[in-house]
């Protein structure tokens, strides 16, 4: 397969060899006094300083230019994206950027960009078609996203937030758009030519005065075709014009920071088509956004060393920031931490007191309570957190479940949705500080289970399924989202025409009845 990022642009020409002999002397004048420092050795001394931080305890969540951008994120970032829509999955999410990492990146590429390009014919061949799309775009290189830190920091995030593990994308894309510059209704995922994206990550690197909204024309996709039409007034219009100014399609305007994280596939691995889209023309000032294409699988391979700010346990309180990756693969499994407030906790378990239970059985020292739709009402904001924190549709979960560990047993309550993996084989000990050892007990559980060689209805659940616990203790909680290893049911591709099966069986019906 042909790679999809563009070759290096020609070198130029240089136009006169004497002018050299007036520049050149410029940049050696201010290197010799300290004044300039060239670009290699910029991020050269960046890389080290992250490196420097994954190295010792006292690590900065950034390198030191960027930790006042950082500073100013909100906290708990990631369970906090706004479901825009649940079919397609399309979340939001407002200062995903720091205003300094916007800037840093549009800086990154100035002069670089080239007119942008589609997917045209089947072996993933690429070229331009300025009626489908006009804007400029560039591809960052690969040593640019691996030695830059704050790249590296902001790709960490971004793969955190869309669940799926780091090596699993195409580089990151800056784009630009000028005034009537757009992109035309169009799906990003085209596993028939060899494109297979489970999902895209946009951000928004600055507030546009006019226009560029990127719209979902989810059912009146038909009516934003790219042909000729006439409006209301005469007017010959063509494609998403017919579409970008009118009412309740969905459009989310640009906004500097924001993030715009969708699916284009659905769970079961087959292309959403409600969530085609298209970039509207920019009526007044310019647009640039920093975009991630993800993949089902490696792509480009560059693989980010691990980063104690972002994978493994945490090992102190203060690596609770973001969402943490266990294990990138088979299984895929994350934690966030602080996921319950303790005041969410404690109504969890005053609850589990006052609420007769309804299904119980006892297993291993554990009592399960499926709760009834009443405490499902009551616990709604708990829910909608869970599920927006694996990108899951509320309607794709079993009743919502508490284990409560007995006495002796345990400490603390459990919950889960949409299937069960067991309880940990060492029960953690009322001296264990916060929830870390009873993760590592899970997530070591689920790892040496995966390896076996005949299913249990264990691994049938962690292999298709996804899984949200929660841990409360008195201390913080944590939730643990075990998705499916190639996040949500990978396409594969089957001779030329691309027919597409599911890898991990079906998972169209309940549960228990599709492993
Ligand atoms: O610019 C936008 O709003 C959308 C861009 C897009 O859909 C794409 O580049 O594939
Ligand atoms: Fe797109």
């Amino acid at each position: 397969m042909e790679s999809s990022q563009e070759g290096p642009a020609p070198a130029q020409q240089s136009g006169g060899r004497w002018i050299w002999m007036f520049i050149l002397p410029v940049p050696l004048l201010a290197f010799a006094l300290g004044l300039w420092q060239p670009a290699w050795q910029r991020s050269e001394g960046a890389a080290q300083e992250g490196q420097a931080s994954t190295l010792t305890s006292e690590w900065t969540d950034a390198p030191s230019q960027f930790s006042r951008a950082l500073s100013q994120l909100p906290a708990r970032s990631e369970a906090e994206w706004e479901v825009v829509s649940e079919f397609p999955r399309i979340f939001v999410r407002d200062d995903f950027l720091s205003f300094e990492e916007c800037n840093f990146l549009k800086e990154q590429v100035a002069g670089r960009l080239q007119p942008a390009k589609v997917v045209e014919r089947e072996e993933n061949k690429y070229d331009q078609q300025v009626n489908v799309r006009n804007n400029q775009q560039i591809w960052l290189g690969y040593a640019e996203e691996r030695d830059t830190p704050v790249i590296s920091h902001i790709l960490k995030r971004m793969h955190r937030a869309a669940r799926i593990p780091d090596d699993d994308a195409e580089a990151l894309q800056i784009g630009l758009y000028g005034i009537d510059e757009k992109y035309e209704v169009h799906p990003d995922s085209d596993p028939k030519n060899g494109v297979a994206r489970p999902a895209t990550l946009i951000v928004y690197l600055n507030d546009v005065d006019e226009g560029g909204e990127t719209l979902f024309p989810l059912g009146s996709r038909a009516e934003c075709t790219m042909r000729w039409r006439q409006d209301a007034e005469g007017k010959q219009k063509f494609g998403i014009q017919n579409c970008c100014d009118r009412e309740g399609l969905l459009r989310i305007s640009p906004k500097k920071g924001r993030a715009v994280l969708f699916f284009n596939h659905d769970t079961a691995g087959e292309i959403d088509m409600m969530a085609e889209h298209a970039a509207c023309q920019v009526k007044r000032g310019e647009k640039w956004i920093a975009q991630r294409w993800f993949r089902y699988e490696p792509y480009q391979r560059l693989v980010h060393p691990p980063d104690v700010r972002f994978d493994g346990l945490p090992m102190s309180a203060s690596q609770t920031r973001w969402t943490r990756s266990i294990s990138q693969k088979s299984p895929s499994l994350f934690v966030i931490e602080e996921f319950l407030s303790v005041e969410e906790c404690q109504a969890l378990l005053d609850l589990l007191k006052e609420t007769p239970s309804f299904k119980i059985f006892k297993e291993g020292g554990m009592a399960r309570h499926w709760v009834d739709k009443e405490v499902q009402r009551r616990l709604e904001k708990i829910i909608k957190r869970m599920h927006t924190a694996v990108l899951m549709p509320e309607a794709s979960s079993e009743p919502l479940q508490i284990g409560f560990y007995e006495p002796g047993s345990s400490q603390g309550i459990w919950m889960e949705m949409a299937a069960w993996v067991t309880t940990p084989k060492e029960q953690p000990s009322s001296q264990v500080a916060g929830a870390g050892s009873a993760w590592r007990n899970v997530a070591d559980l689920v790892r040496s289970r995966s390896t076996r060689q005949s299913p249990s209805i264990l691994e049938c659940h962690t292999w298709c399924l996804l899984l949200v616990g929660v841990l409360c203790f008195s201390g913080p909680t944590q939730l643990l989202g075990l998705m499916t290893p190639q996040h949500f049911m990978a396409p594969v591709l089957r001779g030329q025409k691309g027919r597409r099966l599911l890898r991990s069986g079906s998972v169209q019906g309940s549960p228990s009845s599709s492993c």
